[in-house]
């Protein structure tokens, strides 16, 4: 059974003649997503008060949309909630639509009406065992709203005989806390405390506390009557994750002062006196709004919202800036003629209050400006992808283009240095024979008539160690230098891998190279240490030979020699010990 069933049949039903007050009205949709497109009536339900002891009843008809009061007319609402309305169910159809509309982009105003005592503070308040609209807001909100783009604050104020009180923060001066508009046409209180909160629970801790400091005094129909206008209001700050641009909306919910005629007390008087006036003031702009409506809009007719702070506060909901709902309360048992009559004054004010068309506008158009933003960010950035996959492609190719050609370079380089190890090889070749020749020479031919071929041997073989030096050096600067840098630099290729074997081969020739001049050294200082020793043991003038020392050192080899040789008949003289290995195979 839905909420619309069982409070119908808690609703008198006595069906009569009845004339209709709300001609006008048109139904609303309970959709949760506004259509902005077409104007809306405000939502305006009325909920009658339960009997809370022995008490006369007004017998006034009603059913889920409509009441009828006799002599008067049927007047025709959204809702119509008889005693017996749960709470759930009256949030459910005067709330749900306006928090969830917050949610979404719009700013929300509801607003409890009524006479003093017939149970507003009950319907946005509750009671714990039954919530009312305020608690069942915030819990809505916080199971909605994505806390990854949204924030959450909240102001709590009173307005009592016309100054602001600040229930967050009692202590600040009224005089301080004024009302000014805002850049996004809002009107806001200058020196509000707004406090963010996290939880919902930490929302409904700060109502609590804000509470204790409301205006309530005892009056005729209520022991706790609240004084002032409450109004609270919770802001949502949305910040798009794309353009990171932020937008708030507001739910503004409202427990009014409640109307009365007359009280005996003079502070009552007083503090009636500025309740009325800002109830007068909201009835009058409702009833301009509402002729304004049903004359298809007089944009230009004044509307007295800074009549009262309340109106002026309220400006830009009731000027079409937000969804609003307004809740009336009626108490059906007070029989008083002064009580019916203000009863009846209340459902003329929900009357006219049905007739008020608005059409609310998004108040965070960012929600649809960021599908527009977002695509215009989404094709930037296939833009970006697409040039950045063609650099790429574009890249990929210089690479491969820079990768053959250091390829070829290398192959070049290779085919360079095989060439010089080739002709390095054939020096070093005609440099083994020429030695092998020389020695050759120095070891056959006797001590006469050979010093001048000495001379030119052993000049020739200065030459060819010069010239091995500078093989050696050039094998070292050269491109096998080259191949050592870039193979080193990129040594798991097929082509480094080649490179380095080359290189370890051209290492090894070298060495070898090295070590074969190295036994050069040795062998013509052994020849010199030679020749010095067979010049004493043959007693040969020193003045035959008168050259340079080194052919004075010359002179005497072969017979020193020749010397050795002939002593050690098996060939493992002294000289013979110290030439290469190498020399040695080659020259046998
Ligand atoms: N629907 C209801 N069901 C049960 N009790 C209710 C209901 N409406 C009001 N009451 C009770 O009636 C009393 C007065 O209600 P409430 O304080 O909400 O009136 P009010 O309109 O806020 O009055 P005021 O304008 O003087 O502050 C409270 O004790 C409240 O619990």
């Amino acid at each position: 059974m839905d909420h619309r069933s069982r409070r119908n049949m808690m609703l008198p039903s006595t069906p009569t003649a009845h004339r209709r007050v709300s001609s006008t009205f048109s139904a609303t949709s309970h959709d949760d997503t506004p259509d902005v497109s077409v104007p809306t009536n405000i939502t305006v339900s009325v909920r009658l008060k339960p009997s809370l002891g022995p008490s006369l009843s007004t017998s006034w008809p009603a059913t889920p949309s409509t009441i009828s009061v006799p002599d008067v007319g049927v007047f025709s609402f959204d809702n119509v909630f008889g005693p017996a309305a749960h709470s759930r169910d009256v949030y459910a159809s005067v709330a749900k639509r306006v928090v969830n509309s917050v949610v979404e982009g719009y700013h929300g105003t509801i607003f409890a009406y009524g006479m003093t005592g017939t149970g507003k503070t009950y319907s946005m308040q509750g009671v714990p065992s039954s919530p009312g609209i305020i608690p069942l807001a915030v819990s809505e909100i916080f199971a909605q709203v994505s806390f990854a783009t949204t924030t959450i604050s909240v102001s709590y104020l009173e307005i009592y005989n016309e100054r602001v009180k600040d229930l967050l923060n009692p202590t600040v001066a009224s005089d301080s806390l004024k009302l000014q508009d805002t850049p996004d046409g809002l009107v806001r209180v200058r020196n509000l405390r707004c406090v963010r909160v996290a939880t919902s629970q930490e929302l409904k801790d700060l109502i609590s506390h804000g509470d204790l400091s409301r205006r309530t005094e005892g009056t005729e129909f209520n022991s706790v009557s609240s004084r002032s206008h409450a109004v609270l209001q919770i802001f949502l700050e949305k910040s798009d994750p794309l353009t990171r641009a932020t937008a708030t909306t507001v739910l503004s919910l409202c427990d009014l002062a409640g109307s009365e005629r007359a009280a005996a007390d003079a502070e009552r008087r007083k503090e009636g006196a500025y309740i009325n006036r800002s109830l007068l003031a909201l009835g009058t702009i409702i009833a301009r709004l509402s002729a304004s409506s049903a004359a298809a809009g007089d944009s230009h007719e004044h509307i007295p919202y800074r009549d009262s702070k309340l109106t002026r506060l309220l400006q830009h909901s009731l000027s079409g800036g937000a969804l609003v709902s307004v809740l009336c309360t009626i108490d059906t048992h007070n029989t008083a003629k002064q009580a019916l009559a203000e009863t009846v004054n209340t459902l003329r004010f929900a009357a006219r209050a049905k007739n008020v068309a608005i059409t609310p506008a998004r108040a965070i158009t960012a929600a649809a400006t960021t599908s527009a933003a977002a695509n215009a960010v989404i094709e930037s950035l296939r833009l970006d992808l697409e040039r950045e996959r063609a650099e790429t492609e574009v890249l990929k190719v210089e690479i491969s283009d820079f990768r053959k050609e250091a390829y070829d370079n290398k192959i070049k380089e290779q085919q360079k240095y095989d060439r010089e190890k080739r002709e390095l090889e054939m020096q070093r070749d005609a440099l083994k024979d020429r030695v092998t020749h020389l020695t050759r020479l120095i070891l056959g031919g006797g001590p006469a008539g050979i010093s001048g071929e000495k001379r030119a041997d052993r000049a020739e073989l200065d030459k060819y160690k010069a010239r091995v030096e500078e093989l050696e050096r050039k094998l070292a600067q050269g491109p096998m230098a080259e191949a050592l840098s870039t193979s080193s630099s990129s040594s798991s290729s097929s082509t480094d891998l080649f490179l380095q074997q080359k290189l370890k081969d051209a290492e090894a020739e070298i060495r070898e190279l090295k070590e074969y001049l190295a036994d050069k050294d040795r062998m013509i200082n052994a020849l010199k240490r030679a020749s010095s020793l067979t010049t004493r043991r043959t007693g040969l003038k020193e003045t035959t030979i008168q050259d340079s020392e080194e052919e004075h050192a010359l002179r005497p080899l072969l017979g020193s020699v020749m010397n050795i040789n002939t002593e050690n008949a098996g060939g493992h003289g002294e000289t013979e010990s110290l030439v290469n290995p190498k020399l040695r195979r080659s020259a046998k």
